[in-house]
């Protein structure tokens, strides 16, 4: 396998009771794209992401990260693999500060752990002043860093996306995994997600993302798949894509 490839997936099966919802999918997408995933609604995009991500057992497939064999059977599997992921819906823990929230995604990949840090063994002290570091410098580097100490669920909504980003990058993940991003963001936010995202590829990651904005993503995108009734349908360069008969037939032609 070529070391250009981070994340290679074949054969993806998926059935909800008589619902086939995806069959034989695949991606491969190499390190440093933004790998884009579009297609109808119901297609079976957030079916593929939640296989891909853990959330999910698949019927059958074969997932390999950075060369190696992943297992995608349990969330945290899947994170101690090196894939982070977002939700559509935003997930953060709106009680907790911005800060507090990066600096949970950072503890899994200590050594210490949730638990050294609500202990506060001597050890964890150190590591602890390390975590709230870096979880600053990822507020800073989303654009949120002077709301650190903010609450989250007092935030904009645009800022509670990056907030979610932030603490995602705290895993030190592979591969960035965001489903539908833009999703219920304004013209602004939608402008200003765009900016952080080609910021972080040019800081080396990987990105897969789900995303109905079209425009946003034929910008965005270094490839792309096309999903429709849980097959693939298209795959390539976002040029290609918007040129592909059965594409627009199915997805692009419409009021997508
Ligand atoms: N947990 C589930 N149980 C039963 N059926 C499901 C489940 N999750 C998804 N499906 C079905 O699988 C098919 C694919 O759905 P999925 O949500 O993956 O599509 P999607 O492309 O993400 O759509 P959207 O763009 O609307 O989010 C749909 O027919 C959906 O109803």
């Amino acid at each position: 396998m070529s070391d250009q490839i981070l994340l290679n997936i074949a054969g993806v099966n998926k059935r909800f009771g008589g619902l086939q919802a995806l069959t034989d999918v695949g991606i491969t997408i190499n390190k440093g794209q933004i790998y884009g995933l579009i297609g109808p609604n119901g297609a079976g995009k957030t079916t593929f992401f939640n296989v891909i991500t853990g959330l999910y057992q698949p019927d059958s497939g074969t997932f390999e990260l950075d060369g190696k064999p992943y297992s995608p059977s349990a969330p945290h599997e899947v994170a101690k693999a090196g894939i982070a992921r977002t939700f559509q819906n935003i997930r953060l823990f709106g009680e907790m500060t911005a800060l507090e929230n990066v600096m949970v995604g950072r503890h899994v990949r200590t050594r210490q752990g949730v638990f050294g840090a609500i202990f506060r063994h001597k050890a964890a002290r150190a590591e602890e002043a390390a975590i709230r570091q870096r979880a600053q410098e990822l507020l800073d580097f989303v654009g949120i860093g002077r709301f650190a100490n903010r609450t989250a669920k007092f935030l904009s909504y645009g800022d509670q996306r990056r907030l979610e980003i932030a603490r995602a990058l705290a895993t030190e993940p592979k591969l960035l995994a965001l489903d539908e991003p833009a999703a219920g963001m304004n013209a602004t936010e939608k402008l200003a997600l765009r900016e952080l995202l080609v910021k972080i590829k040019a800081d080396g990651k990987t990105v897969l993302l789900i995303e109905h904005d079209v425009k946003l993503m034929m910008g965005l995108c270094d490839r792309i798949t096309v999903l429709e009734y849980g097959k693939k349908l298209a795959e390539g360069l976002p040029a290609e894509i918007q040129k592909n008969q059965a594409v627009i037939e199915a997805y692009l032609g419409g009021s997508h």
